[in-house]
């Protein structure tokens, strides 16, 4: 099957910033692919270069088709593109809104009427059609955006963090419409997230990218499937210490220590733990707690990455999204 989207070494330098660093991946027909990574990792650079609003310093990509470098508006008339830059008009009503998009974008005529009111419908907005944009909520703007970005038929849908500071029923919404696209409009859906639960939960093929570069690319299942075994998380102050201890006394060499706890990967828990705490307690360290279970995407990306994405804070959040949309302008 052909990739709807390959890319060649594809790099992007910012000074001696190497945001995006010879990438090579390549998305099939239909799938959701996420590029999951931590703060400043390359996701919205690789995504921008692919979208044509960034230009590579070297290597190139190709996008149902078309090189992104020398076909470029080939490649924008046939995705679509929905980013943090707010880009609907909070003095215009939602209908308005998307037929000025469906001029912009050459939506012939006759058309336009049945595919805004199914746009509308896909998001569930057909009741606020006729409201002003400045009366939405959050989440009802995001859904708004999702349906001007799928007015003009595109084949590839560009989605950065598409639930970015929603609430968990809105998040839950855009992911139903997410997955409702890709059956209904046979569409390829390419996000970027830090969410590991939207990574795993909405998408067919997960690229965890990291200072740049594509660490791991897998199924969720996969992913989470090649750590194996039990996964036992130690609480205590000495994270560090006990670490060390552990790979020490060969009790797993698979260990990590992350925020105040130790996440030792084993074949069997049972017979690990005592041993754990035996060794704990004989080097005079406080065990706090301990917890055992089957590895999930938070533990794939720690053991990938090194870091833990659950701690960034409300305003961290914030932050990053106003460092972005200026970055967009
Ligand atoms: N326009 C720009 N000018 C200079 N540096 C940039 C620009 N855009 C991105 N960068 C830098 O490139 C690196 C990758 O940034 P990028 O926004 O792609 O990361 P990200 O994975 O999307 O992170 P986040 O989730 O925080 O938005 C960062 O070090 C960032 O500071």
């Amino acid at each position: 099957m052909e990739p709807v989207i390959e890319t060649f070494g594809i790099t992007k330098k910012f000074g001696d910033n190497i945001a995006v660093n010879e990438v090579d991946l390549s998305v099939g027909n239909g799938e959701v692919f996420g590029l999951l990574g931590p703060n400043g990792a390359g996701k919205t650079t690789l995504l921008s270069m692919l979208c044509t609003i960034l230009k590579p310093t070297s290597g190139t990509a190709k996008v149902n088709g078309y090189d992104i470098i020398r076909q470029h508006s080939d490649v924008r008339k046939s995705i679509g593109i929905v980013f943090q830059d707010p880009s609907v008009d909070a003095n215009m009503t939602a209908r308005e809104n998307l037929q000025m998009h469906s001029d912009l974008y050459s939506v012939p005529v006759p058309e336009q009427k049945e595919r805004i009111g199914s746009v509308l419908k896909l998001v569930e907005l057909e009741d606020k059609a006729n409201s002003f944009v400045g009366t939405f909520s959050g989440g009802m703007r995001r859904r708004l955006e999702i349906a001007r970005g799928l007015l003009h038929y595109p084949k590839v849908l560009f989605l950065d963090e598409p639930t970015i500071g929603l609430d968990p029923q809105s998040r839950e919404h855009i992911w139903d419409y997410i997955r409702e696209l890709k059956k209904r409009e046979d569409m390829t859906i390419i996000l970027t997230t830090h969410y590991m639960e939207e990574a795993d939960r909405l998408c067919d093929k997960i690229a965890i990218i990291d200072h740049g570069k594509i660490v791991a690319l897998d199924s969720p299942g996969r992913l989470k499937a090649a750590l194996g075994g039990d996964l036992i998380t130690v609480g205590t102050k000495e994270s560090l210490k006990l670490s060390q201890i552990v790979l020490e006394k060969k009790l797993s060499d698979r260990v990590q220590a992350v925020n105040g706890e130790v996440k030792i990967t084993v074949n069997n828990a049972l017979t690990s733990i005592p041993r754990i705490i035996d060794a704990a307690t004989a080097s005079g360290i406080y065990v706090e707690y301990v917890s055992v279970k089957q590895p999930d995407m938070n533990d794939v990306f720690i053991h990938h990455t090194g870091r833990d994405l659950r701690h960034e804070s409300g305003a961290e959040m914030l932050g990053r999204m106003a460092m972005k949309k200026r970055r967009m302008r």
